[in-house]
């Protein structure tokens, strides 16, 4: 099924069971993200984040329930940037153009913009292990925009990083989900991440995998939209605050599934 106006994936009743022995790792997850929306999915390991993102992608089905995405499908990236070793970041994006469609004669200019856009026109010529990790990452990014695809899911891209260098990406993507409006589903088990990049930030149960809570940041990182009046100091303190908070719910729910 293909999407609404306003909605770019709805979830409904999914559920997944690789095997009846195991039982659900996905029940019952209703979801409903908007057009252009930045969702950050937090969840302990192994509660079933990647299966949910795989069954968005389409590379699994689900077992119950439905999924409704737009109709040209979405774009992936992953913790490993998975390039083509032997081709340069260039040609890398190039190849995605191409499996688009995309003529031969605008590639060239196209994955240029798009590496510009990711801020590494500089590296076009080079190969992946002539790449920092960062860079890799970067290159993995402009290659999932040459897509085209409405919606990006994004599953752990940076958690192989360094803290600095993860800081610099997050400026970096939320720049880029600015610029193109692209709708974002980012899993993450890291809360300052999820906090920092999410407008919705959803916190998920393990097994069965359900969405338990959700956290709207929005009032606190477009203050003036929304009415609030504190100073930057107790903007920073709020959002310190829900850190926290979503810190001792997400212990909660790995301790409730050690048990
Ligand atoms: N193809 C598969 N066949 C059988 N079981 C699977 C398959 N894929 C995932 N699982 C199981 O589903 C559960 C959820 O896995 P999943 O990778 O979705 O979790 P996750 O939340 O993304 O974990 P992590 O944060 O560690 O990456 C795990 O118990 C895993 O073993």
């Amino acid at each position: 099924m293909s999407t609404t106006t306003t909605t770019a994936i709805r979830l409904q009743g999914l559920g997944k069971t690789f095997s009846a022995e195991d039982g659900p790792v996905l029940q019952d997850v209703d979801l409903d993200v908007e057009r252009g929306q930045f969702v950050a999915l937090l969840g302990a390991s192994g509660c079933g984040k990647s299966t949910l993102l795989n069954i968005v992608a389409g590379l699994e089905e689900p077992t119950a329930g439905s999924v409704t995405v737009p109709a040209e499908g979405a774009a992936l990236m992953f913790q490993d940037a998975a390039l083509f070793p032997w081709l340069t970041a260039r040609r890398n994006v190039e190849l995605a153009l191409e499996l688009r469609g995309v003529p031969a004669a605008q590639r060239r200019e196209r994955a240029e913009e798009l590496l510009e856009l990711v801020r590494l026109p500089h590296a076009a010529d080079k190969r992946p292990h002539e790449l920092s990790g960062g860079m890799r990452q970067r290159v993995a990014l402009a290659r999932a925009l040459a897509q085209e695809r409405e919606v990006l899911l994004m599953d752990e891209p940076f958690s192989a990083l360094d803290a600095i260098t993860r800081d610099l990406l997050h400026e970096e993507l939320l720049r880029v989900w600015r610029a193109t409006g692209r709708t974002i589903v980012f899993i993450t088990h890291n809360v300052g991440e999820a906090v920092r990049l999410g407008q919705r930030v959803l916190l998920m149960s393990s097994r069965p995998g359900q969405v338990v809570q959700e956290w709207d940041t929005r009032p606190w990182k477009d203050p003036e939209s929304y009415g609030f009046e504190g100073s930057a100091q107790s903007l920073d303190d709020t959002l310190a605050e829900l850190t926290r908070t979503i810190t001792a719910r997400l212990r909660e729910e790995i301790s409730r599934h050690a048990k």
